[in-house]
């Protein structure tokens, strides 16, 4: 079976509004090897985006994911590479010129990750990223975003605090490190003490950081989804965010408090990784009271509100990635989201239907040829 994206993009609308921006965010050319469904697939992206439309199973996810493993080395729907590789390859390759730039990212199952820009290697992740540009990622499982655990809450700050500073990216990586090799040593049976306080002292430093950060984040984006909420809604629900810290105010004190039940359940029980975000509508627990519709738009907010913040914060626009969020929407909410991306950012968006839609995108078939 070969696979084929259409790259000569069909006019949706005759006249195509000149919107005068610098797209600053723009991923101009996408060419994929042995990735997910895809053998060989090269397509080219207006510089304002495009709707990629196709039947269901066509590669439409699987070309955003590159475009998000491409820029940020991030997949939005696996934590494992490997899983990306086209069944019975030993590894797949990601191209394209993104900011007037080079980029390559390769994954062999054996060699891990080489990552190219410009044809020159580059040798840490952080580099590859700071080169880079910004993503939004909006999928129909941001649903889970309100209704889900703490966890995908967590994902969602942690998704833009490592956009937005490269500090918080590293402080981010090591605590999950020194988490992970701290939980291994509590599930020992011989407690080995000192080495336990070894990494006590390595997780305050981290946590104190991420438990700071994550805070400032939740107020900085706060207006941001309550503007959101109001342009999609069309209505004056009042949304509010609160952060929770896992470790209260005080990490240090925190551990030395669940001493005895971390050394009872074999794993550490305060900290960021017990962070929560609390959502509320109208006063009351987002997940709980609000209905499907306001949970939905809540959802959409809290991704325009990243878009917004990155935006603002890093000075460059972000690339809108949108997966099939639009089915479960109505007409009106559909349209009112399309107004609400920014007119200059570049928008990918999939979808299996594109009658409803009113703005002027070109558009990208893809297809397989059987
Ligand atoms: N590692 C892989 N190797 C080969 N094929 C894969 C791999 N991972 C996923 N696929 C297949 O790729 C195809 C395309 O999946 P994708 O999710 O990109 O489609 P889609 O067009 O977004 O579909 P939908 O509209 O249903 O969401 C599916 O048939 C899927 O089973």
């Amino acid at each position: 079976m070969m696979w084929v994206a259409k790259p000569q993009a069909i006019a949706y609308k005759a006249c195509r509004q000149v919107v005068n921006l610098s797209y600053d965010a723009m991923i101009a050319n996408l060419r994929l090897m042995n990735f997910r469904c895809f053998d060989a697939m090269s397509v080219d992206f207006p510089a304002s985006g495009a709707v990629i439309v196709g039947a269901n199973a066509q590669g439409k996810t699987s070309i955003l994911e590159a475009v998000c493993v491409l820029v940020r080395l991030h997949s939005p729907r696996s934590l494992r590479m490997g899983k990306m590789i086209q069944i019975d390859s030993p590894g797949f390759g990601i191209a394209g010129e993104c900011w007037q730039s080079d980029r390559q990212v390769r994954f062999s199952a054996r060699q891990g990750v080489e990552m190219k820009v410009d044809d020159e290697v580059v040798g840490k992740q952080g580099d590859y990223l700071a080169g880079g540009g910004l993503v939004v990622w909006m999928g129909n499982d941001d649903l889970d975003l309100v209704r889900g655990s703490g966890r995908v809450r967590r994902r969602y700050l942690d998704f833009l605090g490592c956009q937005l500073d490269p500090v918080y990216r590293d402080h981010f990586n090591r605590y999950q490190r020194v988490l992970k090799a701290r939980n291994l040593l509590l599930k020992d049976r011989v407690l080995r003490e000192p080495e336990i306080a070894a990494y006590t002292d390595l997780l305050i430093r981290h946590g104190s950081f991420l438990t700071k950060a994550r805070r400032e984040l939740v107020g900085l984006l706060l207006p941001e989804v309550v503007h959101s909420q109001l342009e999609v809604s069309g209505n004056d629900e009042r949304v509010g965010l609160e952060y929770v810290a896992g470790a209260g105010d005080d990490m240090v004190k925190s551990l030395e408090m669940t001493h005895e039940r971390e050394r009872r359940l074999g794993q550490t029980v305060a900290g960021p990784h017990r962070d929560e975000v609390r959502l509320t509508v109208n006063g009351m627990a987002a997940a709980d009271f609000a209905s499907e519709g306001q949970q939905r738009t809540l959802a959409l907010s809290l991704k325009l509100a990243q878009g917004a913040l990155l935006e603002k914060q890093a000075g460059r626009m972000p690339v809108y990635l949108l997966d099939d969020i639009f089915g479960e929407l109505d007409a009106d909410r559909r349209n009112a989201l399309m107004q609400a991306l920014p007119d200059g950012a570049q928008k990918l968006i999939t979808t299996t239907n594109i009658d409803w839609m009113q703005d002027e995108l070109d558009v990208i078939e893809v297809s397989s040829l059987k």
